[in-house]
């Protein structure tokens, strides 16, 4: 275990931008190629591997929009009242209209041939003479009103979701509205999750001098989980150079991609790095970012990791702005990018930082204001909080200025 976070921040050139970083991962994503075919009901969270086309109109024929009475405009002119000739619940076909009639109709019943308008009850007084059935209109309808035509919704052939598409329950239910009950989707990504340090201990078991508990795993499995991903193997590796080299062996064996937390900074008890490069080779190494300043990718037998530091606080930052983006991108999405908008600043900092910054904020009245503790090691102050303020590398934060903002609900999922 290296030494603890202190918050100096002297100026350090050599470290990489956030956004060069962000663009060096993606590009060194190589796109998944095993599909498989799912039903819908399991579809959520998944990447589609091909765009899915519509082989029906929606809506499949023109229909109404309002319970009311199908009929002919032109047929109007020859005085208030029409017979109703036939009744058109949804889920039935209509009779060709008869002329100088109109149709009793619902919502999402067909229009029948012939009819032109549909007028709805409000707008009518019905009544029945002699057992036959009319109506009257009150306000006489333009042609068109209150029908939905074919297709106006998709059409046949149309794209209705692009490949690389990740699936939330309304895109299912596109799918779904266009009679598609199996879709081809990438295979879920395989990720180990590595958690590296001598002084961990799992929640349920009490702890001894020295000891803290193991948090990182279950944020890091939590985030993998949410993403879609299958976390085939979640260790924890004790703090030697053998230990940890054994273990990411293992792990590139058995996932597409591994993930570590922990011993990436320059303490000699810090062995991801060296067994890293003793089986594979470290492409980027300390990032202008904070936290999460020695984040560290690289290839373990040719498997892609991604090495966390070890700091609680930096793992939620540096998986939820770099780590999310390339794995996504590996599970065959196409936009990986988190939305941030910007806000009032509730609060002022003198002092410019070096790297870029992720705070932990709240917002109160759209304003961001700080919670708790900004220590890399304080993973508390995250509970609370709405979301990430990012403050551009040498930039003072003055209240009343405005600041990007990432939402907490487009990171962690
Ligand atoms: N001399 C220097 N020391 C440090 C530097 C530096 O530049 N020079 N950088 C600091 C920064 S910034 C960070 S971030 C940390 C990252 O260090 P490591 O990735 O090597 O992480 P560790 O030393 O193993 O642990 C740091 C911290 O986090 C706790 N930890 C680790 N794993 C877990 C876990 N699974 N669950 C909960 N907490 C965990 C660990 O106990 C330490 O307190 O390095 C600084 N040092
Ligand atoms: O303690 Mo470090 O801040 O995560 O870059």
């Amino acid at each position: 275990m290296s030494s603890q976070h202190s918050d100096c921040d002297a100026p350090a050139p050599q470290l990489m931008p956030v956004g060069e970083a962000l663009e060096r991962l993606l590009a060194e994503v190589t796109l998944p190629v095993a599909t498989e075919e799912v039903s819908i009901s399991d579809a959520l969270g998944r990447v589609l591997a091909e765009d899915q086309l519509s082989t029906v109109d929606v809506p499949p024929a023109d229909n109404s929009a309002m319970d009311g009475y199908a009929l002919k405009i032109a047929d109007l002119a020859a005085g208030g009242r029409l017979n109703v000739s036939q009744r058109i619940p949804a889920g039935t076909a209509p009779l060709p209209l008869k002329s100088g009639s109109a149709a009793r109709i619902f919502t999402g019943s067909e229009i029948p041939l012939g009819a032109d308008a549909v007028v709805m009850q409000e707008n009518a007084t019905a009544g029945e003479s002699d057992g036959q059935q009319w109506v009257e209109v009150t306000e006489v309808p333009s042609v068109g009103n209150n029908i939905r035509r074919q297709g106006q919704d998709i059409r046949t052939g149309q794209v209705v979701i692009p490949a690389g598409m990740r699936l939330q329950a309304h895109h299912v239910g596109v799918l779904a509205s266009v009679g598609v009950s199996q879709v081809r989707v990438y295979r879920r990504l395989k990720v180990a999750v590595l958690a590296t340090g001598d002084e961990l201990v799992m929640p349920g078991n009490p702890l001894e001098p020295g000891q803290i508990y193991n948090s990182n795993l279950y944020t890091i499995r939590g985030l993998l989980q949410g993403l879609g991903c299958e976390v085939v193997d979640s260790a924890v590796v004790e703090d030697t150079l053998e230990g940890t080299k054994a273990a990411l062996r293992q792990a590139s064996e058995q996932a597409d991609c591994i993930i570590t937390s922990g011993g990436v900074s320059v303490g000699e008890e810090d062995h991801v790095k060296a067994a890293v490069e003793a089986q594979g080779e470290l492409r980027l190494w300390k990032l202008a970012i904070k936290p999460g300043k020695p984040m560290a990718f690289g290839y373990v037998n040719g498997k892609p990791l991604l090495g966390l530091p070890g700091n609680p606080a930096a793992v939620l930052v540096t998986f939820n702005i770099l780590a999310r983006p390339f794995l996504l991108r590996s599970m065959g999405a196409g936009n990986v990018a988190a939305n941030g908008f910007s806000v009032e600043v509730g609060f002022s900092r003198p002092k410019a930082i070096s790297r870029q910054e992720y705070l932990r904020v709240q917002l109160q009245d759209g304003r961001a204001v700080l919670g708790a503790s900004q220590s890399s090691g304080v993973l508390s102050s995250s509970v609370m909080a709405a979301g990430y303020l990012v403050v551009p590398p040498n930039q003072v934060v003055e209240e009343g200025g405005r600041l990007m903002f990432i939402p907490f609900s487009e990171v962690m999922n």
